[in-house]
């Protein structure tokens, strides 16, 4: 049964008109290497702890302004008229019937979590119900972008949407214009060029100048309280890490001034929303958070996330290889191949750029990999091929094909194809949207460890959107999760948490 909304009670719980305030118990292990008193021999102990955490969360619900790098892209398009259709609740006509608008693929907005049971029932709750959460229909949407096509134009040459859809959202999106976007044609492919009609001209650093005033200025025009930027802009060639240049902030800063020409759009992007303390989400896979980019990050406390969105292919990988190996089968040689006609594709049919996605495709499986030594001796590792072609005829209809050969019981050998077709951005837009909801949720939670002195912020660096990329970007020495269920757990407990409530460890004692 689903429960729309529910309240905690507990004496660990209390709400109040601004805040939600819980005590939490945080059970974990401690793992030693002890000298046993009886023998002298050493052991490994696992010891299990209990550490009382406090969570604070701000329950008002700011009006959130949306900022996308790419506005005008397939993916920027595609979720700026998903989020008009479903706020002015629009259907129509497609060839199997009428369509409604909704928010399939949203982990925060059609996805559920269970709570409990009654007289029997298993009961969930909307994933959004468990803290407050701005409603997508509320967003504010703008953006920049290095064309000038406004988003009824946009939409239409992403091919994505039905038309009977796209002629009722024309009205709406005709008069959105994206704001003049940061080029440069050394970290995008050359065959971006012929859009590049819509450009802030001058140094880096005025370039990043005008990026800080632009967001200024929408917040002032919108009347917004708070904007998140999401990069969902081309794929960029990796940057150069240069000591000297941008291994720490000042060195970065000194970059600027001189002019160097190694800073690419999304890192002068983050810059700008890192100084005026707006999270910015990194929704492609190239490095744009340089070392002095998370060191400026850090000293200011200013959310950033990342990278590239775990949208088909690779989500289904982190789903596939953990059940595989949690299983005890190994995994031997994993092969994805895709082929896709969008920009997106086109620009990644560039080495230099095809070299970001196929990092960010390939190191899915490592944690996976890692966690099993029975399989995979040190340094062992599945045979791991990525192949992307632009193929214009499919357009954003990506076609994925994978194998994955595993060895299983006594030299047996398993093999799996899977064969997966659809809009890539169908499967994009609803991610961006997550992101940009927890990632503005993040800013309303603060928490404390006993002992510590006052509350605080989660770490800048927002290991609380792993589910969403491909690429978790993690504070230094945090491990790195890439298993699509331990990401989706993690996430839901926090937030379990900010309420007073313990993890669902499925454990069903009641009914055994
Ligand atoms: N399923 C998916 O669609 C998916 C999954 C993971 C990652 N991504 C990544 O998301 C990004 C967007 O995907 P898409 O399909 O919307 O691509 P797209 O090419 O349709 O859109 C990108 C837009 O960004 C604009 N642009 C390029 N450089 C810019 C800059 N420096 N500043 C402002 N605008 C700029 C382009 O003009 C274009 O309109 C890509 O990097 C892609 O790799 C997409
Ligand atoms: O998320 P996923 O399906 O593994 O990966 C996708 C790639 O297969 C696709 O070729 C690329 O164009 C998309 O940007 C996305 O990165």
């Amino acid at each position: 049964m689903l429960v729309d909304s529910f309240r905690v009670d507990s004496p660990h719980v209390e709400y109040t008109e601004d805040v939600i305030k819980s005590t939490y118990e945080y059970q974990t292990t401690e793992f030693l290497h002890e000298q046993r008193k009886s023998d002298g021999k050493y052991e490994w102990v696992a010891r299990p702890k209990s550490v009382p955490y406090q969570f604070a969360t701000q329950c008002k619900v700011p009006k959130l302004g949306m900022m996308l790098v790419g506005w005008g892209g397939n993916n920027g398009s595609t979720l700026t008229a998903g989020i008009l259709a479903n706020k002015e609740g629009i259907s129509w006509v497609t060839k199997d019937g009428v369509q409604h608008a909704n928010y399939f693929g949203s982990l925060t907005q059609a996805s559920t979590c269970r709570v409990g049971s009654f007289r029997g029932e298993e009961i969930h709750v909307p994933f959004k119900s468990i803290l407050p959460m701005v409603d997508p229909n509320d967003l504010v949407i703008g953006g920049w972008d290095i064309s000038n096509m406004n988003l009824a134009d946009a939409m239409d040459r992403a091919r994505v949407l039905d038309i009977d859809l796209q002629k009722q959202l024309r009205p709406l999106m005709q008069d959105m214009v994206p704001m003049p976007g940061i080029y440069d044609p050394d970290f995008i492919a050359a065959n971006q060029e012929s859009r590049a009609n819509n450009l802030i001209k001058g140094t880096k650093k005025e370039q990043m100048e005008r990026i800080i005033q632009d967001i200024r200025t929408f917040k002032a025009q919108n009347k917004v309280d708070k904007i998140v930027v999401l990069w969902t802009a081309n794929t960029e060639r990796y940057s150069d890490v240069i000591v000297g240049l941008n291994d720490t902030k000042d060195n970065l800063f000194a970059s600027l001034e001189k002019g160097e020409k190694e800073i690419s759009p999304s890192t002068l992007f983050a810059l700008a929303c890192i100084h005026e303390q707006v999270p910015f989400i990194n929704g492609s896979p190239q490095n744009t958070f340089v070392p002095g980019v998370i060191e400026y990050a850090v000293e200011k406390n200013s959310l950033i996330g990342g990278d590239d969105f775990k949208s088909g292919q690779t989500k289904m990988k982190s789903v596939l290889v953990d059940f595989l190996v949690g299983a005890g089968i190994k995994p031997t040689s994993i092969v994805s191949y895709n082929h896709l006609g969008n920009n997106d594709g086109m620009n990644l049919s560039a080495p230099q750029t095809f070299r970001s996605k196929e990092i960010s495709k390939s190191n899915v499986v490592d944690d996976m990999v890692a966690s099993n030594s029975i399989l995979y001796a040190p340094g062992e590792h599945p045979d791991h091929v990525i192949v992307i072609k632009y193929v214009p005829y499919v357009g954003d209809s990506k076609r994925a094909m994978d194998e994955y050969t595993s060895e299983i019981f006594m030299g047996g050998r398993n093999t799996i194809v899977m064969h997966n077709t659809c809009e890539d951005s169908l499967l994009a837009a609803p991610l961006i949207l997550d992101l940009v909801l927890l990632a503005e949720l993040c800013t309303r939670i603060q928490f404390k460890e006993d002992g510590e002195e006052k509350l605080h912020s989660f770490h800048p660096v927002a290991t609380l959107l792993s589910y969403l990329t491909k690429a978790p970007l993690v504070p230094a020495g945090t491990p790195v999760v890439n298993a699509l269920a331990k990401q989706r757990a993690m996430l839901e407990n926090i937030m379990r948490a900010c309420i007073g409530l313990s993890p669902d460890n499925n454990m069903m004692l009641e009914y055994k």
